[in-house]
């Protein structure tokens, strides 16, 4: 694979199609897409790596069958495709967008069924009369391993690939398992999920086919992503805000931010940056600029703790990228890569 570039396999559309894009713009992988109906492309500020364009659902047979190297999918295509046979590593679980939940769901008119529990019962009650439960899903694997785990066995699958709310209604089926978000479609279709039927929390991940990540490139080039994206997650938490103060000295000014309360939540991580402002003027007083790097929900008294030693001309900008001396994710990857 020496020669060849990396494959980056993306959402084509839907759900994660676009966030996904967003993603890596913000992460500075910018996406060169000239159309939507294009379905290979380039992130200019890394040649080596090539796009490619998939539907989410097809992402991970493709990083396992290695025509992708690394791929960004649902975390429920992965646990349902994946044959745990370790050729696919999930490189980065947690993408931060994409968020939703595999469920089963069965009619309102159900009005005795609310729990596993019950769903239990009425499949008992349905093999006297040598009738199976027909649940409709595109998660055959994750559905079966809940029911099993519940010793439910009176129940076939029924296959479809979208739109399974409306299965009951149509009576192809008696119950659904799919993706849930805002549960605004199941609402829609008078459904319920059932207390005991949540069968896996999902949202969009970074997938690596192990073999490929042999390769040196490839490798370091899935580091720098994961650099980036825990960088830029990290970023999300903080901001950073700058005043000018007024003062004789610049350890006057360090003195007198951390002399009040609170010390390590208003003055930053690493306490204020303070550096000499060159003013056309002269005097005894001048004027210093002072740095905080505070929590996101310490911005406000950030503010008035400026405010409090008169600083003025108070800016405030979010970090882009927040990076630690190692990469946590980065670590872990090359942990996976050897286990
Ligand atoms: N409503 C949703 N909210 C959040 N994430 C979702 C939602 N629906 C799906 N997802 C996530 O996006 C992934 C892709 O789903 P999406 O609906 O975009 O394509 P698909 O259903 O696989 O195929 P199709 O293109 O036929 O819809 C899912 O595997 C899941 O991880
Ligand atoms: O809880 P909600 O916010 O309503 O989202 C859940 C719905 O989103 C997806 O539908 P999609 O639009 O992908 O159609 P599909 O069923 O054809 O995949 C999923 O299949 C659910 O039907
Ligand atoms: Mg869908």
């Amino acid at each position: 694979m020496s020669d060849r570039k990396v494959r980056l396999a993306l959402p084509s559309k839907g759900a994660l199609g676009k966030l996904t894009m967003d993603l890596l713009a913000n992460i500075g992988l910018k996406v060169n897409r000239p159309n939507d109906r294009q379905y290979v492309a380039t992130i200019p500020a890394v040649p080596e790596i090539e796009v490619l364009f998939q539907r989410a659902a097809d992402i991970f047979v493709k990083v396992h069958e290695g025509s992708a190297d690394l791929g960004v999918t649902g975390y429920d295509v992965v646990s349902e495709e994946d044959p745990g046979d370790g050729t696919v590593i999930t490189a980065y679980e947690t993408l931060g967008y994409g968020k939703c939940e595999v469920v089963l769901a069965v009619p309102n008119s159900w009005i005795d069924v609310t729990s596993i529990e019950d769903l239990a019962e009425l499949t008992l009650l349905w093999k006297a009369q040598g009738k199976p439960l027909r649940i409709v899903t595109k998660y055959k694997n994750l559905t079966k391993k809940l029911l099993f785990d519940r010793n439910i066995t009176n129940f076939v699958l029924v296959d479809a690939n979208g739109a399974l709310e409306a299965a009951p209604n149509m009576g192809y089926a008696d119950m659904i398992s799919d993706v849930t978000s805002t549960g605004t479609t199941l609402r829609e279709n008078n459904l319920k999920q059932v207390a005991g039927g949540n069968i896996l929390k999902s949202q969009a991940c970074l997938i690596a086919n192990r073999k490929a990540l042999q390769s040196d490139t490839a490798l370091a080039i899935t580091q720098q992503i994961l650099e980036r994206i825990e960088a830029n997650q990290e970023a999300k938490k903080y901001t950073s805000i700058t005043a000018n103060v007024r003062a004789g000295s610049m350890d006057e000014v360090g003195a007198l931010l951390t002399s009040r309360e609170q010390l390590d939540q208003l003055t930053g991580q690493r306490g204020p940056t303070i550096s000499k402002v060159y003013t056309n003027g002269s005097g005894s007083n001048d004027w210093y600029a002072v740095t905080v790097v505070v929590q996101q929900e310490h911005l406000f008294q950030a503010v008035q703790h400026l405010r409090q030693v008169e600083g003025q001309d108070i800016t405030v900008s979010p970090p882009r990228y927040i990076f630690g001396p190692s990469s946590k994710s980065g670590e872990t990857l090359l942990q996976r890569l050897k286990s």
